[in-house]
């Protein structure tokens, strides 16, 4: 999100080659090409929605980002632990763990290559599942210790050009009373907002908290 750049994504309405079929899909009827024809650059995959009330896992979320970058999309890969991974010290685990997944499906797919172009482009989306719709957010705290763990293992197992031109961006009850310090955190590069975005006014607090944050940097 940027004030200035506001560009059309889809959340999960992108097939890989083997779901693709030109029947009729009520459910989820964009492919990449019909994505790319309505100006929409990037994709949101792994939003937690996807993962814990349609049951997607690991593995077919990194096919369809695969898939979506191969075809040229943007893709927003979204990482984020429950309430009960988190109180059992879980949270890097499973944050690591999904965010491999999307690696290892463009190693395997030969399309490793893509990897800085994904990350560049659009980015890694922290949503910790207990913090969105929910009212609860991260702390700044909690929410910039998954960030700066997701930016060195960036710097260390891609390249230091790479984590730095990553942009990691922090979703879950995001409001324009909460904005501004986790805008202030060195890793929280920019939000991924629900609710908040049907508000003008807090909407442009938010985008303001991010901005005024780039401005100064
Ligand atoms: O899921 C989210 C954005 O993708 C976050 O939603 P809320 O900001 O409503 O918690």
């Amino acid at each position: 999100m940027h004030a200035l750049s506001i560009h059309s994504r889809a959340s999960d309405k992108c097939h890989t080659h083997d779901t693709h079929h030109t029947g009729s899909e009520t459910s989820a009827p964009s492919d990449a090409g019909q994505l790319k024809d309505i100006g929409c650059k990037w994709v949101v995959n792994g939003h937690s929605e996807r993962r814990h009330v349609i049951g997607e896992d690991d593995q077919f979320i990194g096919k369809k980002s695969a898939y979506a970058l191969s075809q040229g999309l943007g893709v927003i890969a979204c990482i984020g632990e429950l309430l009960e991974e988190r109180v059992a010290g879980k949270t890097f685990d499973v944050c690591f763990q999904q965010w491999k997944a999307y690696a290892g499906k463009l190693l395997n797919n030969s399309l490793l290559f893509l990897l800085p172009f994904m990350l560049c482009q659009a980015g890694i989306a922290y949503e910790p599942v207990w913090a969105i719709g929910t009212g609860k957010v991260a702390t700044p705290q909690q929410a910039q210790a998954v960030h700066a763990a997701v930016h060195d293992w960036l710097s260390k197992n891609v390249s230091a050009e790479v984590a730095s031109k990553t942009r990691i961006i922090y979703g879950g009850s995001v409001n324009g009373g909460n904005c501004a310090e986790l805008a202030k955190q060195e890793d929280i590069d920019r939000f991924l907002v629900g609710g908040e975005s049907l508000k003008g006014p807090e909407f442009a607090t938010i985008i303001n908290s991010v901005t005024s944050k780039k401005v100064a940097a």
